[in-house]
């Protein structure tokens, strides 16, 4: 076995400024040794500070180099000081309070104090993390208590998942057949006493079903599809969304934003021509001949000339302007600033002599050789590589005059609303009884098209008369009707809970003979997302199977109807399925030679200051709604709510996302992600800066 990484914090104000008066790490470090199971512990030293703490902390946890356990030593006392444990707290994923208490119950066996040490222990992704006390006595007996179980908890930390996703379908399956599911099976221990209308003896045991038709008796009372976590749900998503497809397509401004599917070699040398780099002269130019003397203008040449030129002879030289080749055997140019004029031609309308004042310009000053900006035949872009709305890749091919390229198609996407409440955002007439404006529709468009993607309004699609729903979708997989062309991608909002005019899930199961891999996501918002795929043919009722773009099954996300819920979600999970369809996960190649450019599928991923205390969800993992300005000063990104308490992140208010350029990812916790902590955030849009400052 590969013995286990770990890392030690010394936590201590005095020590980080002298190192040599820590005794801690060179106590522990034996207990580890002792083992056999540990490499050498990497050791650091930091200030009683909040951020160094959480900056080390994750370091050692969220990136590639991650290790299986972090001992922290120092700061976990009552001293004003002392807030290691306020530190680590927000960072951890999962509490492990059996490792505290293990460690306060040996303590106490040798002094009573041990009561005063408030340490923590849990587990941040694969990581577990442990502080322990700043003395090294201290922090060796709580250490050796635990020791012995550390192994094993970190290779439990650090395993796979070992929840069966796969069993989305299958307990679909079985719940429609009535079996008892697992997880969704409590609906047998409800007890009704109903005291209006029908009495219904059997409703507990009667088996349930997500045909619409089913009367109340058969209708599910909790939802068959288990709840994946994010991470299971955008791997699903990964798995089940197809290869991307290879198009050739004209080099123009249509191709921007997508990825190239070929190396480009260049067609063409850049300058194909001996090129003068200045406005002056042409000259013959060698080493160790001084360029000073008045010499005869054999001739003139702009940059737009045809044809061949006449050589240059020994002795003269030519006017030439900046880009304009120079003549045969001109190796170098002077400025014109360089010189002055002598004499002109008797007609006084040209130089006829020029005196050249600079004494030293060697051979090549000033020329762009042939080749030099691009030589014929090397590699221009590669593979993967994006095509940047910057405009340099298409200036790089513009310029070698590559006309067409291999790139990955881009998805189109459809956009469906749902729902017999809904009524189109531009209708003049004013709402009556539960009609809302269509607002999701407008807002998934654009910001599908501000991530370079083609939309189809696929309209709204009215819960009732039954069938409306089904057709709407049929049709847009087909490219009949609203959607001319077909579409690679549906996104559907509303319709996904447990309303009984909640149909989408029934309809892609039933009707479309589609597969659902999710129907709920442990999230906040977003609980009842959705993920289905449905195989082309069944999509297009017919057989006409012939290019790999048709072969393929179409992907539906159906995003809740909430209008955050429906935003948030088409970020996290719709985002990342259309960058792989776009060739984005190809970049193996580009990746080789720019390491530095890792191209990542979704939202980028940075780390936050949070400026007040964030409210955390006990069970679901939040993506609260905020705004992270870059501050001038220290050069750290700081993030804000649009809104905390109250209705502040409620699913249905879109204005949690106005103004918002960032999702920040709260783990399930209780209490608050203090001010202060360092979390993680997905950036939705650009960063401005501010000198924003933690709110007290
Ligand atoms: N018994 C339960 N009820 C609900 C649950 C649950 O687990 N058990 N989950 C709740 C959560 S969380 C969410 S989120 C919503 C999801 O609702 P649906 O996806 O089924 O959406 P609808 O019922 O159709 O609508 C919900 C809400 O959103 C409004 N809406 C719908 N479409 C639009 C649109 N295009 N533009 C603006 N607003 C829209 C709709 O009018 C409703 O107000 O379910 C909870 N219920
Ligand atoms: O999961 Mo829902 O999207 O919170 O309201
Ligand atoms: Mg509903």
């Amino acid at each position: 076995m590969d013995k286990l990484k770990v890392a030690l914090l010394i936590v201590s104000d005095t020590a980080s400024q002298d190192p040599a008066s820590d005794k801690t790490a060179s106590a522990l470090t034996p207990i580890l040794t002792a083992e056999g199971k540990w490499e050498p512990p990497t050791i650091k030293i930091v200030p009683d500070n909040v951020f160094h703490i959480q900056q080390s902390v994750c370091d050692w946890t969220d990136g590639p180099n991650w290790y299986n356990l972090i001992l922290l030593s120092g700061g976990t006392g009552f001293a004003v000081r002392d807030n290691t444990p306020e530190a680590v707290s927000p960072l951890i994923h999962r509490h492990a309070p059996g490792l505290v208490h293990g460690m306060i119950a040996a303590s106490l066996k040798v002094t009573p104090f041990a009561m005063m040490s408030r340490p923590v222990a849990g587990v941040r992704d694969k990581t577990l993390i442990i502080t322990l006390p700043g003395s090294p006595k201290g922090a060796m007996e709580n250490l050796e208590a635990v020791v012995k179980l550390l192994p094993h908890a970190c290779l439990q930390s650090a395993g796979a998942n070992s929840r069966n996703m796969h069993a989305a379908g299958v307990k679909s399956l079985e719940a429609e057949a009535g079996v008892s599911s697992g997880s969704s099976g409590q609906h047998n221990h409800h007890h009704h006493h109903h005291h209006h209308g029908h009495v219904v003896p059997k409703a507990h045991t009667a088996p349930r079903s997500n045909d619409p038709s089913a009367g109340p008796g058969r209708r599910y009372r909790s939802s068959p599809y288990p709840m994946l976590s994010v991470e299971d749900a955008l791997r699903e998503i990964s798995e089940q969304t197809p290869e991307p497809i290879v198009i050739e397509a004209p080099v123009n401004t249509a191709i921007v934003g997508s990825v190239l599917a070929e190396d480009i070699y260049a067609a063409e040398a850049v300058p194909a021509y001996r090129a003068s780099i200045v406005d002056g002269y042409a000259i013959i130019a060698s080493k160790g001949t001084s360029t000073n003397g008045t010499f005869p203008v054999a001739s003139i040449t702009h940059a737009n000339v045809g044809g061949a030129l006449e050589p240059l002879q020994p002795g003269t030289i030519a006017r030439i302007t900046t880009g304009a080749p120079l003549p045969p055997n001109a190796n170098a140019v002077v400025m014109v600033e360089d010189t002055e004029l002598a004499t002109t031609t008797p007609d006084g309308n040209e130089e006829a002599t020029v005196h050249i004042l600079a004494e030293d310009i060697l051979p090549g000053e000033n020329v762009r050789e042939p080749g030099s900006d691009v030589a014929l035949g090397s590699k221009i872009l590669s593979r993967g590589d994006i095509i940047s709305p910057v405009g340099g890749e298409i200036g790089m091919l513009a310029a070698t005059g590559t006309r067409t390229v291999k790139v990955f198609k881009k998805p189109t996407v459809g956009v469906l609303s749902t729902g017999d409440e809904l009524v189109e955002h531009d209708d003049p007439r004013s709402l009556t009884g539960g009609q809302i404006r269509d607002s999701n529709r407008p807002s998934l468009i654009s910001c599908l098209n501000s991530w370079g993607f083609s939309t189809v309004d696929l309209g709204i699609a009215r819960d009732t008369p039954a069938g409306e729903l089904e057709h709407a979708l049929r049709d847009s997989l087909r490219g009949v009707g609203r959607a001319s062309s077909s579409v690679d991608v549906i996104v559907t909002t509303g319709g996904v809970s447990m309303g009984e005019l909640d149909l989408l899930k029934p309809t892609i199961e039933r009707s479309l003979g589609g597969t659902i891999h999710f129907g709920r996501v442990s999230m906040k918002p977003g609980k009842p997302t959705t993920f289905a795929t449905v195989p082309f043919k069944a999509a297009a009722g017919d057989s006409r199977v012939t290019t790999q773009q048709e072969r393929q099954s179409k992907l539906i996300f159906s995003l809740p109807g909430n209008p955050a819920s429906a935003l948030v979600t088409l970020n996290l999970f719709v985002l990342p399925s259309l960058h792989k369809l776009s060739g984005l996960g190809e970049s193996s190649q580009a990746l080789a030679t720019k390491p530095w450019m890792a191209p990542h599928l979704g939202l980028p991923r940075v780390a936050v200051v949070l400026t007040h205390h964030f409210p955390l969800d006990p069970k679901r993992t939040e993506y609260h709604r905020a705004v992270v300005t870059a501050s001038r000063s220290d050069g750290r990104l700081y993030a804000t709510s649009t809104g905390v308490g109250g209705v502040g992140q409620r699913s249905s208010r879109v204005g949690s996302l106005a103004s918002a350029n960032a999702l920040v990812i709260l783990r399930p916790g209780r209490g608050v992600a203090i001010k202060g902590a360092i979390v993680e955030a997905l950036m939705m849009g650009g960063v401005y800066g501010s000198d924003t400052r933690i709110i007290c």
